[in-house]
C-alpha cells in the first residue's frame, strides 16, 4: 500500500470496481493463444519482444504456454506513466536482438488506442522484421483506436473503463493482482 498522499490510493480504488476478469479464465485464454501461436509459427524460431512492464505477467505465462522454441528480448516503451490517460510515447528501452527478416511475436497487455503498438510494430518493421504478430492480453471495445493496428491474438475484449491488475497499473500500483479490475467511474 502506498503511503505516499500524493498517489491515488489502490485500496479505495479497489471499493470502486469490479473484478471484470478472473485468474482462471485468463488461464484459459493464455493456453488458447499459445496453441494458436503454435499453429501460426508452424516451427518457426521467432523473437518474442514483450513490451514492458505492462506485459510482464502475460508475456512470462504466454511464453509457457508456447511449444514452440523462442528467443527473448524486451522493449520498454511507455505512453501513460503511471497515469490513466495517454500522452506521447516515450521509448526507454530499444530491442537488442537483430530482427531483420524474423518473425517477431509483439507481446502485450492491452491494446488501447493503439499508439504504443502501432509504434512499436513499426519500428520493428523498419529494423528489417518480416512480419510482425501481435499477441495481446486484453483489448478495449471503442472507437479511439488509431487505424492500422489490431491484435492478431487476443485473450478478452473490454468495456471502455479504466483498468487494472495481470500486468496492468492503477497509478504503478496493482500489477500483480491476478484478475483484471475496472474502475466504475
Ligand atoms: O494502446 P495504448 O493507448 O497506446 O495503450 C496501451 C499501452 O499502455 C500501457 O503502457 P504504459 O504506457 O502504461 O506503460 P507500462 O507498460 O509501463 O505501464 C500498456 O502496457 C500498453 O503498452
Ligand atoms: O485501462 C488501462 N489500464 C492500464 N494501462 C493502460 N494502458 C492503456 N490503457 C490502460
Amino acid at each position: 500500500m502506498s503511503t505516499n498522499p500524493a498517489i491515488p490510493s489502490l485500496v479505495e480504488a479497489l471499493t470502486r470496481s469490479d473484478i471484470l476478469v478472473t485468474r482462471e479464465t485468463l488461464d484459459a485464454v493464455i493456453a488458447d493463444i499459445g496453441r494458436a501461436i503454435d499453429a501460426a509459427l508452424d516451427g518457426e524460431r521467432a523473437v518474442f519482444l514483450t513490451v514492458m512492464n505492462g506485459a510482464l505477467m502475460f508475456g512470462g505465462q504466454l511464453a509457457l504456454s508456447i511449444r514452440t522454441d523462442l528467443e527473448f528480448d524486451y522493449v520498454h516503451a511507455t505512453r501513460y506513466r503511471g497515469a490513466t490517460t495517454g500522452n506521447d510515447l516515450r521509448w526507454l528501452r530499444e530491442p537488442v536482438v537483430s530482427l531483420t527478416n524474423r518473425t517477431v511475436l509483439l507481446v502485450d497487455d492491452i491494446l488501447d488506442e493503439g499508439h504504443t503498438l502501432k509504434a512499436v510494430r513499426d519500428d520493428c518493421l523498419r529494423r528489417g522484421a518480416r512480419r510482425v504478430l501481435i499477441a495481446t492480453l486484453c483489448r478495449k471495445v471503442h472507437d479511439r483506436c488509431v487505424q492500422g493496428i489490431q491484435s492478431d491474438f487476443n485473450g478478452v475484449d473490454l468495456p471502455d473503463r479504466y483498468v487494472f491488475g495481470y500486468g496492468m497499473d492503477y497509478y504503478e500500483q496493482g500489477r500483480n493482482l491476478p484478475a483484471i479490475y475496472a474502475l466504475k467511474d
